[in-house]
């Protein structure tokens, strides 16, 4: 029997065994991971393509304020320095505005663009405020403020709703739901603010798994073995894997996401506590995508800002007739960071989305957006968060109608069943920085329960 059986080798398990480590005042602590990738890092995925990094999952740092991603990353130097952010083609406020028709928007559009930009990031200061946010959804708290705010004003109607419209769809991409109105007024209420700043990795994501892999011993990783079932015994676990053998240990530590855990995928003998079942039924696992379009020199040149898109509201006569749920969903193409890649990235909230054909469309809007014939990318990528059943989306949030303890409830152990992951965190949920804290919180809990003398 070993001590330790960790399912999921993604930032929260991995931080789990390091913090595990880091207790384990013996030293004798076995542990063992077991990933059904065949690589460690989950949502974490960093392609390299000639030297440059392309992020297919998290990409930023969100925050430097008590950000145990931004500390870590910090002392092993893997951030990119503060003056990225001084960089023109970068500055996300400086970013072209375009029509999706193919026009670029005028200065006086521009004008209510961020004015309206202004008021909706006003909204949600206020909003993060309330004492008693209550059951709304995040969607209707905001148009109920935009439309009183809007009333007062003498601009376009069409032009001020068009950005009212981008800054819900940019919106949207950080709380990952499908759409404003399932997402929880309190949920956002409840999301802790670790500082404005958004700071890329100079090796990407990937770079942070491998300094934590670093830390932990390279035997006890088991890549390509998924785990079937989990069997809570009275003073141990017997962990199943789909290749059919078991490992029996003193605890095991659940780490797969929210969409996996919703699946019904991974089995649980006996049974968790219903409130527990509840609280994965309910709490929200979004569908972001990227799709990434790489292009040679010359072609990014010229595209290397990128640029916000504009969609025509309802009834509007260059609004498209057919238009697709996850076209509309697509309010930018940006500079994948660092732009030493070269690629444009758009993000796409679509539930189960992942046509082969879509970087095909996604140029194709492109090309639209911008009104002009653009070479053909010469490599394209599009991510699969959704559909991947070792995902099954892409990060969580609150939906209306739940409690802002759904989850701490996630992470509740059951008997000498221990959960982790970014859906376990209170207050970071969504997060790379909410996995690695919860993660650590986990190995806590676990060395408490293996530290108590046997009655
Ligand atoms: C598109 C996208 C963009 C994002 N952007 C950001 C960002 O910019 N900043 C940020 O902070 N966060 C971001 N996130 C969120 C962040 O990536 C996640 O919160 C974090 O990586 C989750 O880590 P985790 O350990 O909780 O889960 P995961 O990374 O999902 O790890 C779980 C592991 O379990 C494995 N597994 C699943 N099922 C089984 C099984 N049956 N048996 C064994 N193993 C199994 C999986 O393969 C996976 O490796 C983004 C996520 C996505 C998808």
């Amino acid at each position: 029997m070993i001590d330790v059986v960790i399912i999921g080798a993604g930032i929260s398990g991995i931080s789990c065994a390091k913090h595990l480590h880091a207790s384990d005042r013996s030293g004798q602590l076995r542990i063992k991971i077991v990933e059904a990738a065949p690589r460690a890092g989950g949502r974490a995925k960093t392609l390299e393509q000639n030297g440059s990094t392309i992020e297919l999952g998290a990409s930023w740092v969100h925050g430097e304020k008590g950000n145990a991603i931004y500390d870590y990353a910090s002392t092993k130097d893997l951030l990119l320095p503060d003056s990225w952010m001084s960089d023109p083609d970068w500055r996300w406020e400086d970013r072209p505005l375009r029509h999706m028709c193919g026009l670029e928007a005028s200065d006086a559009e521009k004008k209510v663009f961020a004015e309206v930009e202004q008021a909706f990031d006003a909204f949600l200061d206020k909003a993060s405020l309330m004492d008693e946010p209550g059951e709304k959804s995040l969607g209707n708290l905001l148009d109920e403020k935009f439309h009183e705010w809007a009333k007062r004003k003498e601009h376009d109607a069409r032009m001020m709703q068009a950005a009212f419209e981008f800054k819900k769809r940019e919106f949207i991409s950080g709380i990952g739901s499908l759409d404003l109105y399932t997402a929880s007024l309190a949920g956002y209420v409840q999301a802790e603010d670790v500082g404005p700043e958004c700071v890329p990795l100079r090796r990407g994501y990937s770079s942070i798994v491998q300094a934590l892999l670093q830390e932990i011993p390279d035997s006890e990783i088991v890549y390509g073995s998924g785990v079937k079932e989990v069997k809570n015994r009275d003073d141990h676990v017997e962990v199943f894997l789909e290749s059919g053998s078991a490992i029996v240990a003193r605890a095991a530590v659940v780490t797969v996401s929210l969409g996996v855990l919703k699946s019904g995928d991974l089995r649980f003998t006996p049974k968790l506590p219903e409130e527990k079942l509840e609280a994965i039924r309910k709490t929200g696992f979004g569908h972001i995508e990227k799709c990434i379009l790489k292009f040679d020199a010359d072609t990014w040149e010229d595209l290397k800002q990128g640029f916000h898109c504009l969609w025509p509201p309802e009834g509007d006569a260059f609004r498209p007739a057919l238009l697709r749920n996850w076209e509309q969903s697509v309010f930018a193409f940006y500079p994948n960071q660092p732009r030493s890649s070269q690629s444009l990235v758009a993000w796409i909230v679509a539930e189960g989305f992942a046509d082969v054909s879509a970087p095909t469309k996604v140029l194709d809007l492109l090309r639209r957006c911008l009104g002009r014939q653009v070479p053909d990318p010469v490599a394209s990528f599009l991510t699969d968060w959704g559909a991947n059943r070792r995902f099954r989306g892409s990060y969580s949030y609150l939906s209306t109608g739940q409690t802002p303890d759904a989850f701490s409830l996630l992470g509740r152990p059951f008997g000498r069943v221990f959960f982790a992951g970014e859906h376990t965190h209170p207050t970071y949920f969504g997060t790379a920085h909410g996995a690695y804290e919860s993660g650590a919180r986990c190995a806590s809990e676990v060395m408490q329960t293996l530290e108590k003398p046997a009655p």
